[in-house]
């Protein structure tokens, strides 16, 4: 007879912080906006940060990759103190951002901006080879000139380059500006498959339903402080509470940091919700709404029948054990009950229509003292910078071959015709010189130009003082 131990199950460690702020506070001018957050996010998770306008997500943000500094408070990078460390010396140590605003150089192609993360000692090959797999369709594109790119495709870009130099962390501000759901959705899937990679993410967003989908854990951000953590399941259904009243009635609202947003939830059914049940089934579980504010809600009350965006549950698979894109449970902890129920939904913005191809270009263009500079052609300049080293090529070859002739055969080739053919190289090989120089300057200086002018930001963020 064989007799079965049955041990019990050990938990997985949570695994360490990699990244970890600590009492962090800052301010623009006099006025404080970050009043003491910590936050730790563990190594190789996606940690979403939602909240409503002006809470102080993306200030936390900008102080967490070294681009604001902070008055109070540190920050822990892999056990490293950073606190005012510069963002290049944070990207070497492996922190890199995708800011608000998408931040690329839109007169630069999208190799020429993927090509800017190169001055990290990562070669663009290896650049290349790192982006390409996960953003195919910047392969597509690489010619182009990113600010004739879709949204979309320019937020990819974004992630694109800051995932370029093998990041560590990567922390990722508003995905969703200005985007249609399903380019979200799309951009959502793309930060899953960098996190399934073992990049640890750290993301703020103002619309919950997609960022809860991917993220093993989340936060509340309200008025300068994390007001709640827990699992995607726990921070939806204190949302949702928070929607609902919590089992109860609500409380009367407090003036407190809290109030400063309504959170909006449709009912999310239980994750255990019995199975068998036939409308549990049937019935998809709802998206997470955004947050608004007050006066959001009241300015677009309209309910809404835009297509939804990607459901709550709708993330990566969950082949690891995380929540990462599990269904959400109910739960009444987390975010104080805040929200009138019945109030209507919110509508995501939807996205500005994108101009044709042309009208972006002619968008792109720049009046410098009464003259109209549109952004190159950049398929053109490289075609026409390899036509003037083929002419150069040609203009040489002609003229050794005139003088070759010349001295070898005599009877094919008079002294004079050989000075017309050697005349004749040397102009073709001059303008041919004339085309390349042109051409691969203006493409050398375009990008050495936009390369100095992201080192000097960096430079003036990093030498702003510090607002106390
Ligand atoms: N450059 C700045 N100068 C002065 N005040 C600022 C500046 N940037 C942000 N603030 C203020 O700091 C507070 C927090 O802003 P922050 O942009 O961090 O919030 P947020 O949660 O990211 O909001 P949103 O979701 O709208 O981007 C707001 O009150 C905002 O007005």
């Amino acid at each position: 007879m064989t007799l079965t131990l049955e041990l019990p199950v050990p938990l997985a460690p949570e695994p360490p912080p990699v990244l970890e702020l600590r009492g962090i506070k800052a301010a623009y001018e006099q006025v404080e906006v970050l009043h003491g957050v910590d936050l730790a996010v563990p190594a190789g998770k996606v940690v979403a940060v939602l909240g409503p306008n002006g809470a102080g997500k993306t200030t936390m943000l900008k102080v967490a990759s070294g681009m604001h500094p902070p008055t109070g408070g540190d920050i822990w990078l892999a056990g490293r103190r950073v606190t005012g460390a510069s963002p290049v010396d944070l990207a070497r140590l492996g922190l890199c951002s995708v800011p608000e605003g998408r931040g690329v150089f839109p007169n630069l192609t999208v190799a020429e901006n993927l090509w800017m993360a190169s001055y990290r000692g990562v070669s663009k090959a290896r650049i290349e080879e790192r982006v390409f797999p996960i953003f195919p369709r910047l392969k597509e594109r690489r010619r182009q000139a990113a600010g004739t790119m879709s949204g979309g495709e320019q937020q990819m870009l974004a992630m694109a380059r800051a995932i370029a130099t093998d990041p560590a962390v990567l922390l990722v501000d508003e995905l969703s500006m200005g985007l249609a759901p399903l380019v979200v959705e799309q951009l959502f899937e793309i930060v899953a498959q960098i996190a399934d990679s073992g990049v640890t993410v750290l993301l703020v967003e103002q619309f919950a339903q997609t960022a809860l989908g991917v993220a093993d854990l989340a936060a509340v951000m309200t008025g300068g402080r994390i007001t709640a953590v827990g699992t995607p399941h726990e921070i939806a259904a204190g949302l949702h509470s928070a929607y609902l009243g919590g089992g109860g009635e609500p409380d009367e609202p407090e003036e407190s940091d809290a109030t400063a947003f309504t959170a909006i939830l449709p009912a999310v059914p239980p994750a255990d919700s019995p199975a068998e049940d036939p409308l549990v089934k049937s019935i998809p579980p709802p998206p997470v709404p955004a947050f608004a504010t007050e006066s959001d809600s009241v300015a677009d009350p309209a309910p809404t029948d835009e297509p939804a965006a990607a459901p709550a549950d709708g993330g990566t698979p969950d082949t690891d054990g995380d929540t990462r894109g599990e269904p959400m449970s109910t739960n009444t902890a987390g975010v104080p009950p805040t929200v009138p129920a019945g109030t209507p939904l919110p509508v995501q913005p939807p996205a500005p229509p994108m101009p044709p191809q042309g009208d972006r270009t002619e968008a792109l263009a720049m009046d410098v003292g009464g003259l109209r500079i549109k952004p190159p052609n950049t398929t053109a300049d490289t075609q026409l910078m390899w036509l003037g080293v083929v002419l150069m090529v040609a203009g040489i070859g002609t003229g050794v071959g005139a003088y070759i002739m010349s001295h070898t055969t005599t009877l094919y080739l008079t002294q004079f015709d050989a000075i017309v053919a050697a005349s004749l190289g040397i102009t073709i090989s001059i303008a041919g010189m004339a085309l390349f120089i042109r051409y691969s300057l203006s493409t050398f200086l375009r990008f050495w130009l936009a390369r100095l002018i992201a080192v000097q930001q960096a430079a003036i963020q990093q030498n702003t003082p510090p607002s106390s």
